[in-house]
C-alpha cells in the first residue's frame, strides 16, 4: 500500500478501535499526587486507561487513608503499578536533602519504568501498549527512557504558570546581572528581567532557592534544568486557567506552544461527575480528622480563619509559638492543621503540642490532618492562612476565600506575590511571622479588609467555575487534550508499523 493509503487505513482502524493508554507519573509528594490523580480520574472518565505509577510507600498510604480502591474500581481501564522506593515516607523534601530526594525518584524509577513499558508491549499483556506517557515536570529522565520507546511524554507541572515563567526566566536573570544576589541583599529591590512581572516583583518574591550567591548550587541548577527541559515535552499541561494567569501563559506560549491549562482541576471534576462530591474524592497521604466540620458548623458565617501549611512544610519551635501567639492575640476562631511532622525536629514535640492544644480550646481547633476543600467550602471560614502551595491556592480562589499567605520555599513565594499584588486575593507575609505581624495581619484580613477581599475573591471564583463549565476555557483545553492523546494513539500505532 501507499504511505498515505496506509495512514489512512490505520487512521480508520484506530479511529474505529482507539486504545490510548496513559502512564501518569508524579513525584511522590501531596500536591502533586493529588492533582495527578484527579487528572487520572478524569482521564478514566473519557475510557482512556491509565496507569498510575507511584511509589510503594505513597501507594501503601492512599489505600489506608483514602477510598482510591473502591473509587477507581469503576474505572475498569484505570491501574496502580508501583516502584519500590528506598526513602521513609519522612524523608525531608524540601530543605538541603532536596537533591537526595529527586536523585533517589531517578535511580529507582527508571529500570522498573522501561521495564513496564517494553513488557506491556508484549502481546501477553491485557492491557493495550503505552501511548502516552503524563510526567511530572520534574522528571526529565522520564524523556529519555520513552524516547527510546517512542511513546511521546507530556508535562504536567504542578505548579502556578507564574512561578514556572519565574524558574523559566532564570538564564535571563543572570545575563542581565540581576541573579545572583546573596542573603544579606536588599531583599526589596525590583527584579526588571521576569518578562510580565517587570512591574511588581521584587528579590523576596523570586523562589528561596535563589537567595544564594552560588549560582552552582546542585539544586538550583536541577531545577532551573528541568523547566528548561520543559521544551523537549510533546506537550505542556498546567493546572491553572486563561482568566487567572492569561498574560504570563501568553509569554509561556513563546517556547512552550502546546499548552493546555485545564485548572482548577478539582473543579473540573466537579463538572464531570455528577455525584462528585469532596468528601468521599479525597487523595490524603495523611488520615483527615473530620470532627473539624462540626466544630465549624456551630461558628457564625466567616469567622473562622483556616490555617495550613501543606504537606512538607517544617517549621522551628519558635515560627509555631510566634504563629499560635498571633492567632490568639487576634481574638478571631482559627482551624489550625498541625501535620504530625510539621515541626523541624522532635525536641520538645509533646510539651509544643500540649501547651498548644490546651491554650487553644477558648479559640481555636487543632486537627494533625484535614479534608482541606471541604473546609474550605465551609460557611464559617472567612480567610485562610496558608503556605501559597499551588493546590492550597486553588482550592481557596474556588472556595472565594481571601489568604494570608507565608510561603516557606520554591514555587511559593512567586504565587504569594500574585495573590497580593496581581489578584488582590489576599495579603503577603512572607519573610515573617512574629506574633504582632501575624495577629495584625488577621485582623486586617478578617476586619478591615474583608469586604473589598470578599468581592475580589468571589469574583475570581465565579471566573474559575466558569472556565470549567461547558464552553469555558479549561473545559475546551480538557476536550483538545484528550483529542490530542487520542491521535497520539494513531500515530503510535502507525510508528509500529
Ligand atoms: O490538612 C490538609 C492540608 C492539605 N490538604 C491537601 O493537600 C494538598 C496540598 O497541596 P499544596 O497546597 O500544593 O501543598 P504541598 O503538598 O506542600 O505542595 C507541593 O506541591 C505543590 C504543587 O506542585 C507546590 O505548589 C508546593 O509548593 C509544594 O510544597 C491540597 O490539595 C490540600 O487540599 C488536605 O487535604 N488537608
Ligand atoms: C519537592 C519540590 C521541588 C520542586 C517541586 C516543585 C516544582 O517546581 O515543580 C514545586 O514544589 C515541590 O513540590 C517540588
Amino acid at each position: 500500500m501507499l504511505r498515505m493509503e496506509k495512514m489512512e487505513a490505520l487512521v480508520g482502524e484506530a479511529e474505529a478501535h482507539p486504545h490510548p493508554h496513559v502512564v501518569v507519573f508524579p513525584i511522590p509528594v501531596q500536591g502533586h499526587v493529588n492533582s495527578m490523580l484527579k487528572l487520572s480520574e478524569l482521564l478514566s472518565l473519557t475510557g482512556i486507561h491509565v496507569t498510575f505509577l507511584t511509589f510503594e510507600h505513597i501507594h501503601r498510604r492512599l489505600l489506608r487513608f483514602t477510598n482510591v480502591t473502591s473509587r477507581f474500581a469503576r474505572w475498569p481501564g484505570f491501574h496502580f503499578a508501583t516502584i519500590p522506593s528506598d526513602l521513609p515516607f519522612d524523608h525531608p523534601n524540601s530543605g538541603p536533602q532536596l537533591m537526595e530526594f529527586f536523585d533517589s525518584l531517578k535511580i529507582t524509577s527508571i529500570p522498573p519504568l522501561r521495564e513496564m513499558l517494553v513488557s506491556n508491549r508484549r502481546e501477553s499483556d491485557v492491557r493495550p501498549p503505552v501511548t502516552c506517557i503524563i510526567a511530572d515536570g520534574t522528571l526529565s529522565f522520564t524523556i529519555d527512557v520513552a524516547q527510546e520507546l517512542n511513546i511521546p511524554v507530556i508535562y504536567f507541572r504542578t505548579i502556578s504558570a507564574c512561578s514556572f515563567w519565574a524558574y523559566f526566566s532564570i538564564p535571563k536573570l543572570v545575563e542581565a546581572g540581576e541573579l545572583p544576589f546573596g542573603g544579606d541583599a536588599d531583599m526589596d529591590c525590583p527584579i526588571t528581567c521576569v518578562p510580565g512581572m517587570e512591574s511588581f516583583l521584587r528579590r523576596r518574591d523570586l523562589p528561596n532557592f535563589l537567595r544564594t550567591n552560588n549560582l552552582s548550587d546542585r539544586f538550583l541548577q536541577f531545577i532551573m534544568a528541568e523547566t528548561l527541559n520543559t521544551t523537549r515535552a510533546s506537550a505542556l499541561i498546567l493546572n491553572t486557567f486563561e482568566e487567572l494567569e492569561g498574560p504570563i501563559l501568553s509569554q509561556i506560549r513563546s517556547h512552550c506552544p502546546k499548552l493546555y491549562t485545564i485548572g482548577p482541576l478539582h473543579a473540573l471534576l466537579q463538572t464531570q461527575i455528577a455525584d462528585f462530591s469532596p468528601s468521599v474524592s479525597s487523595n490524603s497521604l495523611w488520615e483527615e480528622n473530620k470532627s473539624c466540620i462540626r466544630w465549624l458548623d456551630s461558628k457564625p458565617l466567616r469567622s473562622v480563619v483556616y490555617v495550613s501549611f501543606g504537606s512538607i512544610t517544617v517549621m522551628t519551635r519558635e515560627e509555631i509559638m510566634e504563629f499560635w501567639h498571633g492567632l490568639v492575640n487576634s481574638g478571631k476562631w482559627f482551624l489550625w492543621v498541625i501535620r504530625p511532622d510539621l515541626l523541624a525536629g522532635k525536641e520538645g514535640e509533646d510539651q509544643i503540642l500540649t501547651e498548644l492544644v490546651e491554650g487553644t480550646r477558648e479559640r481555636g481547633y487543632i486537627v494533625g490532618w484535614a479534608p482541606q476543600e471541604e473546609v474550605l467550602a465551609h460557611p464559617a471560614v472567612g480567610g485562610f492562612l496558608t503556605h501559597s502551595g499551588w493546590n492550597s491556592t486553588l482550592e481557596s480562589i474556588c472556595a472565594g476565600v481571601p489568604m494570608i499567605c507565608w510561603p516557606y520555599f520554591a514555587d511559593q513565594q512567586v504565587n504569594s506575590r500574585f495573590v497580593s499584588e496581581v489578584w488582590k486575593l489576599g495579603l503577603d507575609m512572607k519573610d515573617t511571622c512574629d506574633r504582632w505581624k501575624v495577629e495584625l495581619m488577621v485582623k486586617e484580613l478578617m476586619e478591615k479588609k474583608m469586604d473589598e477581599m470578599l468581592k475580589s475573591a468571589d469574583k475570581m471564583a465565579k471566573l474559575a467555575r466558569m472556565s470549567v463549565s461547558e464552553g469555558g476555557s479549561s473545559s475546551c483545553n480538557w476536550d483538545k487534550l484528550i483529542k490530542d492523546i487520542k491521535s497520539m494513539c494513531l500515530l503510535q500505532a502507525y510508528s509500529h508499523e
